[in-house]
């Protein structure tokens, strides 16, 4: 049953223990709501031209180039609404409504910012398209003073559509082709550019004397986006995936960390339980069974030492100990005894409690001159220790030594141990007998 327990802990744990990726996940979620709620404000730029007072606007006919068409304002004041009556004086007669940026005459302004125009236009007359036009400066196509020397963009709105207000994007906007033809351009000037307009506008243009076409521009603003929505989208789903697949790997981490832990803290109690069951509980020395644990993991392991020597070592009047002091005076002694002895004994050797005031040292590789030795020296380390009786008395302990071949059964050198144990006590305590 107890192996389920790393599971339990998995199920019971909440999907996420880090508050901080949650608020992270609401964080996300608010910024998300607040970036599309704020689009417009946020991401969104715009110059209103018309009407507007910030550049020069501006009416001219062909009679810039000998015609006879003539255009006036309507409106002499706001500048939107002007009047064209057309003369067929010259090939293609004209009249213009024209925006003019430049304050220099070779710098203008760079409407490739702008993604779209919107344009709002009354329009009364015969006439079935009007032209949007754009006049761009560029080092290597125009000439100062020359202004037909300025690239000819443009894009043909059908009249038909200007019953509402219309979106013309810059991508519709195309190079003439008459002004390219008439100059040879290399290809890469032949273009659209639209970085340097010196002037903008709206032509109209008639082939028939004497017709009259009005025009009025309500509006004319170039629009722009720092970022466009389709941007915008694609950078939120791009940060929603990171955040999503950043979760799911916390919650794996976790997950992982967590069994780990649970499976480590499960074996270390294992470990504990094992230790504890082999532990006597009053000295905290090896009991019966980890002494035998301890003597058949020597006899397996230990391929070098031919021979082991035991020590079985008995307290002397002990039940005088407990009569005159008390159980618990006797228990301290039991306790202190062991520790002592827990101190001085070799890394290699085994030592523990074989039952009430009965201890055991198992000494592999020890022969009896050796093992004598280590017995002397635990007798007179006894009988000099100050136990803290009150009123003070000797302690003393008697030892029974066996020496055995490695393959001698424990209690077969117990038993032998046992025999000189008890001869020692008979010949009067305190002593080691072999
Ligand atoms: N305080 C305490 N006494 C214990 C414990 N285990 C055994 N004893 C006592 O140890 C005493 C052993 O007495 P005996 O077997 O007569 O031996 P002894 O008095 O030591 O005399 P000898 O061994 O002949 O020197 C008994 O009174 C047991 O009750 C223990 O864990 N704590």
């Amino acid at each position: 049953m107890r192996s389920s327990y790393p599971e339990l802990i998995v199920l019971k744990m909440p999907l996420f223990r880090s508050n901080r990726f949650l608020a992270l996940l609401l964080l996300a979620m608010l910024t998300t709501v607040a970036v599309m709620a704020g689009y417009p404000e946020r991401f969104e730029f715009s110059e209103q031209l018309i009407p507007g007072e910030n550049y020069h606007i501006e009416v001219q006919s062909d009679q810039m180039i000998g015609g006879k068409s003539s255009v006036r304002w309507i409106d002499e004041s706001e500048k939107q609404a002007m009047e064209c009556q057309f003369s067929t004086q010259v090939a293609h007669p004209y009249c213009l409504l024209q925006v003019y940026f430049a304050s220099e005459p070779n710098i203008g302004k760079d409407l490739s910012i702008f993604q779209d125009m919107l344009i709002d236009i009354d329009y009364q007359g015969p006439g079935q398209e009007l032209r949007l036009y754009f006049r761009n400066f560029g080092a290597t196509y125009s000439k100062l003073e020359d202004f037909d020397s300025l690239k000819y963009s443009m894009v043909d709105i059908p009249i038909a559509e200007l019953n509402q207000p219309i979106v013309v994007k810059m991508d519709e906007i195309k190079v003439a082709n008459w002004w390219v033809l008439e100059r040879h351009l290399p290809r890469p000037d032949r273009y659209v550019d639209i970085d340097n307009v010196i002037a903008m506008g709206i032509e109209l243009k008639s082939s028939v004397d004497g017709t009259v076409e009005r025009l009025r521009i309500n509006q004319l603003t170039l629009r722009g986006t720092y970022i466009s929505r389709e941007q915008l989208y694609l950078y939120i789903i791009i940060g929603w995936a990171f955040i999503l697949v950043s979760g799911v790997m916390v919650v794996l981490i976790e997950r992982f960390r967590d069994k780990t832990t649970a499976i480590q803290k499960l074996t270390h109690e294992t470990f504990e339980l094992k230790q504890s069951s082999q532990l006597d509980q009053l000295t905290e020395v090896l009991n019966r069974r980890g002494v035998l644990n301890f003597f058949s993991r020597y006899q397996q392991q230990d391929k070098y030492s031919k021979i082991y020597s035991l020590l079985l070592f008995d307290v002397d009047h002990f039940k005088q100990i407990n009569d005159q002091y008390g159980h618990s005076d006797g228990d301290r002694v039991l306790q202190q005894l062991a520790k002592k002895l827990k101190a001085m004994i070799r890394n290699q050797d085994g030592f523990g409690r074989w039952g009430g005031e009965e201890f055991i040292l198992l000494c592999p590789g020890t022969n009896l001159e050796q093992a004598l030795k280590v017995a002397e020296k635990i007798r007179l380390m006894i009988s000099e220790h100050n136990f803290e009786l009150e009123p003070s008395k000797q302690v003393t302990v008697s030892i029974g030594i066996s020496i055995n071949s490695l393959s001698t059964p424990i209690e077969v050198a117990i038993e032998r141990a046992d025999k000189n144990l008890y001869s020692a006590k008979a010949n009067g305590r305190n002593r080691v007998h072999y």
